[in-house]
């Protein structure tokens, strides 16, 4: 794209309606000395003006665990997850209050929303969560989204609040998710260890030189640069195009809404995949993984086709039929995720099985494929 193109695109994404916004660890409690209420406050009161020029937004904050370990007075985050958890119910009251009370100012009603990845992954709590935070957006409510920290463990936690507001800008079918954090942007190497490291303005959320970009996270925030770039990614399945840029910039918002050239746009290049696609694809998580041969792995690359027994080599984990597996080629990267029409144990008996033997291998018939197409995101 030109120069005169990019910033026509600009201007475009910043009068998109449907907004989500994340604040990270890091910017929102100041490097770890309490919350910091004057960023909070003129965030709301831009995110206030945004919703006067008819926006929706949804915001999604972390700092529960910072906030939490200031007010017990703890200077190292605790290495528990015990602790953890403790820090983050008690900060979680810090932040909300603070929310609450600063877009009170602007007669603006909050709500929580803690949400874990199993409410996301389960297709009924999926749903639900979508109509309310439909509701609340068509009440004119601001949502205030954390990961309910109390309930989850390490195996099924986002543990980073970039990869939570991609899937909430998923769920919410956001235009733009714009992702405040404590550096300017994505820079060509991480900023703090490199003086010379040049701010990318933009590019295409799929464009694979980034990733190698960014290095690890801060001590306060858990992801760093790499879950920002996957959240883009991510985000971009449902078409939404993101902004990673600084928190602390003087009216950042504003200046986004204004077309200003600020920090990194990410477009979203492909059609959006349906909503059900993007729900399979959002599952961290997978139940077992199906390994496809070559010939399999190139029939749902280019060809978009379903997957069938006979393209399957082997099995593994525990699935049962409608859960999430993974598709891998034999060297083990992962091409793509479905809802899987047989249990592992069935999966088993019909590897490199042609369609014709089914009937006999299992005694009896279900579908032809193992993952029908509709069902198959490949990544
Ligand atoms: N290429 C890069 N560009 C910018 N920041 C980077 C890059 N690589 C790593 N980082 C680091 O990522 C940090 C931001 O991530 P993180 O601490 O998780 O923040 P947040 O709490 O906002 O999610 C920055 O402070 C920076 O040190
Ligand atoms: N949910 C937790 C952790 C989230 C977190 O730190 O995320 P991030 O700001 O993306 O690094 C919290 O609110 O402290």
């Amino acid at each position: 794209m030109t120069a005169v193109e990019w910033q026509e695109t600009r201007q475009k994404l910043a009068q998109q309606k449907r907004w989500v916004i994340k604040i990270g660890s890091a910017l929102l409690t100041n490097d770890g000395r309490g919350l910091n209420r004057e960023g909070m406050q003129s965030w709301v009161d831009q995110i206030a003006a945004l919703l006067q020029q008819g926006h929706e937004v949804v915001l999604v904050s972390s700092g529960s665990v910072a906030e939490g370990m200031t007010r017990l007075g703890w200077s190292k985050r605790p290495d528990e997850v015990h602790k953890l958890q403790a820090a983050a119910a008690v900060g979680q009251m810090g932040l909300v209050q603070a929310y609450e009370t600063a877009f009170a100012g602007h007669q603006r009603a909050t709500a929580q929303i803690l949400l874990t990845h199993d409410d996301l992954s389960d297709r009924k709590r999926y749903l639900n969560a979508r109509s309310t935070l439909r509701t609340l957006l068509s009440l004119g409510v601001v949502p205030v989204i954390n990961e309910n920290d109390t309930v989850v463990t390490d195996e099924i936690k986002f543990g980073d609040n970039d990869t939570l507001g991609a899937l909430v800008a998923n769920l919410v079918e956001a235009d733009v998710l714009v992702i405040l954090t404590d550096q300017l942007g994505l820079f060509t190497a991480d900023p703090r260890s490199n003086p010379d490291a040049q701010l990318i303005a933009e590019g295409r959320a799929s464009d694979p030189q980034y990733m190698a970009m960014a290095g690890g996270g801060g001590v306060l925030g858990r992801g760093g640069m790499i879950t920002k770039i996957r959240a883009a990614k991510l985000a971009a399945r449902s078409g939404a195009d993101t902004v990673i840029v600084g928190g602390r910039i003087d009216n950042v918002i504003t200046r986004l809404r204004a077309g200003e050239v600020l920090g990194t746009m990410l477009l979203a290049d492909k059609e959006p995949v349906a909503a059900r696609k993007q729900w399979i694809a959002g599952h961290l998580q997978t139940h077992g993984e199906l390994v496809l041969d070559a010939g399999a792995v190139k029939a749902l690359r280019d060809g978009g086709r379903s997957l069938l027994p006979i393209g399957v080599v082997a099995t593994t984990g525990r699935f049962e039929r409608g859960q999430v597996v993974a598709c891998k080629d034999e060297q083990g990267n992962l091409v793509a995720k479905g809802l899987v029409n047989y249990n592992q144990s069935d999966a088993q008996k019909i590897v490199r099985t042609p369609t014709a033997q089914l009937e006999q291998a299992l005694g009896y018939i279900a579908e032809p494929e193992i993952i029908h197409r509709d069902n198959l995101v490949v990544l």
